[in-house]
């Protein structure tokens, strides 16, 4: 980008056109993507779109340059305890290396909280490493527990 020009960023829902602006390319630098091909991404994207608001991906476009600087995503899981409450789970938040450091990231979180508080969500939960702990302690979160996992 030439010096002067101002950076604008619009954040929405990811769209089945953003494999071609740079999406996957985004997603490597949180770990390995794959090299899906359009077919695959195309299934993939129809197959989250049926679960309609219980699974929501989110991405912030440079408008200036139509590249998709940053994304995240959550899934609403729905529980029989608290009443048949619901908890959002916030996974693979990433900000392009050229875009981190402009609060990018807090706003794509934020939008992400936003909407478990608009579907009803009692809490929002997610895992880290202790690197990203205080960019999430930024977005108002708090260390509650450790995370277990196994790969299969
Ligand atoms: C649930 C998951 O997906 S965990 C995976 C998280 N993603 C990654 O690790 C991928 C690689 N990292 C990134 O993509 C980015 O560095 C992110 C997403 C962690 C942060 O995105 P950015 O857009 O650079 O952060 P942003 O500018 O929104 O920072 C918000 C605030 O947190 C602070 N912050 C950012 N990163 C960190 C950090 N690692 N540790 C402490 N504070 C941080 C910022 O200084 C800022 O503080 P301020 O409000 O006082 O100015």
């Amino acid at each position: 980008m030439s010096g002067g020009e101002k950076q604008t960023f619009k954040i929405r829902r990811l769209d089945i056109s953003d494999k071609t602006k740079g999406y996957i390319e985004l997603l490597s630098q949180l770990t390995v993507a794959g090299s899906l091909t359009d077919e695959e991404f195309d299934q993939r994207f129809k197959e989250i779109t049926s679960y309609g608001d219980d699974h929501l991906i989110c991405v912030i476009e440079d408008v200036s340059s139509g590249k998709i600087a940053a994304t995240g995503s959550v899934m609403i899981e729905k529980k029989f305890l608290r009443n048949c409450g619901k908890a959002g789970h916030i996974e693979d938040v990433v900000v392009d290396t050229e875009f981190r450091g402009k609060h990018l990231g807090k706003q794509v979180v934020e939008f992400l909280m936003e909407h478990c508080r608009a579907m009803g969500c009692y809490k929002v939960m997610l895992d880290c490493s202790l690197e990203n702990k205080g960019f999430y302690e930024k977005c108002g979160l708090v260390n509650k527990a450790i995370q277990m996992s196994k790969y299969l």
